[in-house]
C-alpha cells in the first residue's frame, strides 16, 4: 500500500503561512548560521569574588546556543558610582562570545547566572555576588532601557574598558568608537590588574 504524505500545491486543506511568519522563521534561521558576537562584563564584590567569575563563565558556557571565545584577566577595581569607602572592592572581566542566542534571551540568560550565584537586587549600584552586563551584541545600537545596546554606561566605566583593552586592543564600542581611546579618557585610575589571578575559558 503507497500512502500519499505530500500535500499538492493547490491542497485546499493547506493554509498559507502568513508572511510574518515566514520573516520570523527566517531571521531565526539566519542568526542560527550565523551566530553573533557579544562580550559581556563580569563583577562581584560580595564572597568568594574569583570563583564566581569563573562560576559564571562555566554557566554562560553550558547555555546552549553560547559559546565563550575569550576571556580577560582579573581587575581588583574601586567600587564605582557609590561613595568612596562604602563597598568592598570588585573583581572585574570581560568575556567575548558567539551566539545563536537572540539579545533578549541573552538577557535572560545572564540574570539567570546572577540568580544561580544568588545576586540580590535592593538598591541602584549596590553590593553584590554577581553582575552580568551586555556591553555590546554585534554593532546593535537600541535604547530600549530594558535592554540597551551598547551597556548605556559601558563607555565611562574602566572597569569594562581596561579587561576588554588589554584583551583586544583594536576593540570598538558600536556608536562610540574605539574602546582603547575611550579608556584613555577615563583613565585607568582605581583599576589594578590582579596578574596573579586568572580566569580560564570553559574546558
Ligand atoms: N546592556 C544591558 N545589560 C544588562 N542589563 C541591561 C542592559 N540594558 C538595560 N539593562 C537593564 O538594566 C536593568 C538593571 O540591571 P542591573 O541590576 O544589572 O543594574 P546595575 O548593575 O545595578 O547597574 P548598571 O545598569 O549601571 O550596570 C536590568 O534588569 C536590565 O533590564
Ligand atoms: N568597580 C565596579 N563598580 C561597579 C560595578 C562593577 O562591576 N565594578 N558594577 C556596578 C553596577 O553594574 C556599579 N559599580
Amino acid at each position: 500500500m503507497t500512502a500519499s504524505f505530500a500535500a499538492g500545491p493547490s491542497d485546499p486543506t493547506v493554509q498559507p503561512v502568513p508572511a510574518s511568519v515566514v520573516a520570523q522563521v527566517d531571521a531565526a534561521d539566519t542568526t542560527l548560521h550565523n551566530p553573533k558576537r557579544a562580550v559581556i562584563s563580569l563583577g562581584a564584590n560580595l564572597g568568594n569574588r574569583l570563583e564566581t567569575l569563573q562560576g559564571a563563565i562555566d554557566a554562560l558556557e553550558d547555555t546552549p546556543g553560547v559559546r565563550i571565545k575569550a576571556v580577560s584577566g582579573v581587575y581588583e577595581t574601586e567600587p564605582w558610582g557609590v561613595e568612596p569607602g562604602s563597598q568592598p572592592a570588585y573583581f572585574n572581566a570581560v568575556v567575548v562570545l558567539k551566539t545563536t542566542l537572540p539579545p533578549s534571551s541573552l538577557l535572560e540568560r545572564a540574570h539567570a547566572v546572577e540568580e544561580a550565584f544568588h545576586r540580590v537586587r535592593d538598591e541602584r549600584w549596590g553590593a553584590r555576588t554577581l553582575d552580568v552586563d551586555i556591553v555590546s551584541y554585534a554593532d546593535v545600537i537600541d535604547d530600549d532601557p530594558h535592554l540597551t545596546l551598547p551597556h548605556p554606561r559601558a563607555h565611562e566605566r574602566a572597569f569594562v574598558l581596561a579587561p576588554w583593552h588589554d584583551m583586544e586592543p583594536e576593540a570598538q564600542l558600536p556608536g562610540r568608537g574605539a574602546v582603547a581611546v575611550l579608556l584613555d579618557a577615563v583613565t585607568r585610575d582605581g583599576v589594578t590588574p590582579r596578574k596573579d589571578l586568572e580566569l580560564h575559558l570553559p574546558d
